[in-house]
């Protein structure tokens, strides 16, 4: 098999127990799975949850905390805790781990974003397990929204991985949820995630986790959404992340055969990028950008709303709503002396370098 960018996202409740400790019996099939899998060439990136549920007992309370700082106190104790463990076991691999704490921040100021991934690519050209998690003692909305789903989603987009293995405590996507209706049906493979899949996928089962099936689906179309396959399931035995690649996994595959993946640019436009203002454009120019993957010239231009810089990036709105956004390689100041105005015409003007106001390769579709 060829070698693969591989990411797998292990949830709560598939490390720890219900005591607030790590399960050692069930640390350490991860940890065979994950040596298998790079013993045979695969890069593997881990995005690993459980710092809240390893960590509250230490911490002295009986059961997983539910307020705010008891949870990101909890998650200082347990990260530690995780690493430690990961180390550990790790070693008798011979696998360095590297631990990476991430907040959404870092994905919305572009410098941080291009520096995380010049790290991680240099810590797997080393041949370091990257271990990533949210920074929890910082990060308020990841622990109120169990973002790790979405977090492993952004970081597989991120590496072009081609595969994001979610391990959960459940062998797959029903169509309702099964702790609750036995007669639920188990999805084996699909293309797309649709509304009428997200209505079927609750909360979390286990009250280890949080973000529940819910929160893995909206993930999942995110990953989709870069080129990335998912798989959400479990397993058992050294060799289940070996299986899971080769198609035999106990879960449900999503994404189809013709995935493209979307670059690093694009992939911070669409989801990361904060937006600074907003153009306006005619119907030619909705033409241009929409049907004939052209890139949007100052002609097309009626309006301009916010004071943005060049290189900011803004929202394209057409006669009947958002088409999408894309980086600016004019000020807003600059912009409004050429909108409206045709190529021919402000071509030799030297105050301004393009005659683009936003390239092709920097716009993505709403
Ligand atoms: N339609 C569904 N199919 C499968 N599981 C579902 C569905 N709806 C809700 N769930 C729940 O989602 C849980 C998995 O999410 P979660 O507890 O957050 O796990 P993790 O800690 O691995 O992230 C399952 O145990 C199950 O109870
Ligand atoms: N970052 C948190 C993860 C939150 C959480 O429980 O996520 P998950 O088990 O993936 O639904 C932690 O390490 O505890």
């Amino acid at each position: 098999m060829a070698k693969k960018r591989i990411v797998v996202k292990i949830g709560s409740s598939s490390i720890t127990n219900r005591k607030g400790e790590i399960d050692l019996e069930k640390f350490i099939d991860h940890i065979q799975a994950i040596a298998s899998l790079r013993a045979q060439g695969h890069e593997v990136l881990l995005v690993s949850s459980g710092a809240v549920a390893a960590g509250f007992k230490q911490l002295g309370y009986p059961s997983r905390p539910v307020t705010l700082k008891g949870k990101q106190a909890a998650a200082a104790v347990g990260q530690s805790l995780l690493i430690q463990a990961y180390r550990d076991q790790l070693s008798k691999f011979r696998i360095v781990p590297a631990q990476i704490l991430l907040t959404r921040n870092d994905f919305s100021k572009k410098e941080r974003y291009k520096n995380a991934y010049a790290t991680i690519s240099e810590l797997l050209e080393r041949g370091i397990l990257p271990i990533i998690n949210e920074n929890d003692t910082v990060s308020v909305a990841e622990l109120t929204f169990g973002d790790n789903d979405m977090l492993s989603a952004l970081v597989s987009g991120l590496v072009q991985a081609e595969q994001l293995i979610i391990l959960t405590d459940i062998n797959g996507l029903y169509d309702s949820n099964p702790r609750e209706n036995p007669s639920a049906k188990r999805y084996g493979f699909l293309s797309a995630i649709t509304e009428e899949i997200l209505a079927g996928a609750e909360g979390t089962g286990s009250n280890l986790g949080t973000g529940g099936m819910k929160s893995k689906l909206i993930a999942a179309k995110t990953a989709l959404s870069l080129g990335v396959r998912i798989f959400i399931g479990k397993g058992s035995g050294s060799q289940k992340l070996i299986e899971i690649l080769e198609g035999h996994g106990d879960g449900t595959y999503i994404g189809g055969e013709t995935l493209a993946s979307v670059n690093s640019s694009k992939q911070w436009i669409a989801l990361h990028s904060p937006v600074s203002g907003k153009i306006l454009v005619d119907e030619g120019a909705e033409q241009a950008l929409i049907f004939n993957g052209k890139s949007l010239l100052p002609a097309g231009i009626s309006e301009i709303k916010g004071v943005f810089k060049k290189g900011d990036v803004v929202e394209v709105f057409g006669p009947n709503g958002l088409l999408g956004k894309g980086e600016v390689l004019f000020s807003s100041e600059d912009l409004q002396q050429v909108m409206g105005k045709r190529s021919d015409e402000i071509e030799g003007n030297v105050l301004f370098s393009s005659i683009e106001v936003i390239h092709r390769d920097k716009w993505v579709k709403a």
